[in-house]
């Protein structure tokens, strides 16, 4: 167990009569990068709800050790508790405030790390203005970070549609996460915007010191990038495994009906 960043086990969900994810069981070690893939509707999306708080699960244990600190279990606990505890995630669908500049999106995302409440806020002491010139400057960075500063000042509905992805995964980053949790980050992507995914994916783990744990279908970008693959078909784990052995393994093939698992 020893560097598990996050250790799911036996999870179960269950929507009325329809079993989304059926008692599944995995784990992450610090630093990799590990995708959870599997045919439409397998219950991929489900799995990160689960984990993220927006659907508390039927059954399972879901146990989180952030570096440094000892392990707790998750289950139940709110969206919002869960990114305080350093898991963030993006959406397959863009969930971005269509009408605020990409700044404003990632301060709202780091408002969470925030010290001065509310009171701070309303009576504008200095070490709240203080406070919030560090936000406006750490939010920056951010941008700079992930490669998309030039729109700074922009709304984030006017941005083209791979920088609004981009900007997704700066606000997810902008919460301080020690797992980022990646919802088909590439759908939608031109190869040249997927290919600079794959190298920001690759820098952020180096440089953030992130765990990343993703969806996605484009197989090429799986197979590129992912050290370990959890595989899900109605709801169960089918086959985990390196890049290699998820290429050449039978159930995963047959669940994919020809669909290319090859890069
Ligand atoms: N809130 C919900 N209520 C009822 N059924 C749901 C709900 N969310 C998901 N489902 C069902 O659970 C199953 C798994 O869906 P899920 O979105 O997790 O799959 P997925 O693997 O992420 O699919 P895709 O690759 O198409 O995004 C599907 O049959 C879906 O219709």
């Amino acid at each position: 167990m020893s560097n598990t960043v996050l250790n799911v086990e036996n999870l179960t969900m269950n929507f009325g009569g329809l079993r989304a994810v059926d008692d599944v069981s995995l784990s992450i070690k610090k630093n990799e990068i590990v995708a959870l893939i599997g045919p439409n509707g397998a219950g991929k999306t489900t799995f990160f709800n689960c984990v993220t708080g927006v659907y508390a699960p039927t059954e399972g244990k879901i146990t989180i050790t952030p570096p440094e600190k000892s392990s707790e279990v998750i289950n139940g606990l709110k969206p919002h508790k869960i990114t305080e505890k350093g898991l963030a995630r993006t959406f397959q669908n863009i969930r971005l405030f269509q009408n605020m500049t990409v700044l404003e999106n990632i301060m709202i995302g780091r408002h969470c790390r925030l010290k001065s409440g509310i009171l701070g806020a309303i009576f504008r002491s200095p070490a709240t203005r203080e406070e919030e010139e560090k936000l406006i400057h750490e939010s920056y960075a951010i941008l700079k970070k992930i490669g998309i500063e030039r729109y700074v000042n922009d709304l984030a509905k006017n941005l083209p549609y791979g920088a609004q992805r981009l900007l997704e995964i700066a606000r997810a980053l902008a919460t301080d996460p020690f797992l980022l949790l990646l919802d088909e980050p590439a759908a939608g992507m031109n190869p040249n915007e997927t290919r600079d995914l794959v190298d920001l994916i690759l820098r952020l783990r180096e440089n953030e010191d992130v765990t990343i744990f993703l969806i996605e279908h484009d197989m090429s970008l799986v197979m590129t990038l992912s050290e370990r693959i959890y595989v899900v078909d109605y709801g169960q784990l089918i086959a985990q495994g390196t890049p290699d052995v998820i290429k050449q393994d039978k159930r995963v093939i047959k669940a994919y009906l020809g669909e290319e698992v090859h890069a």
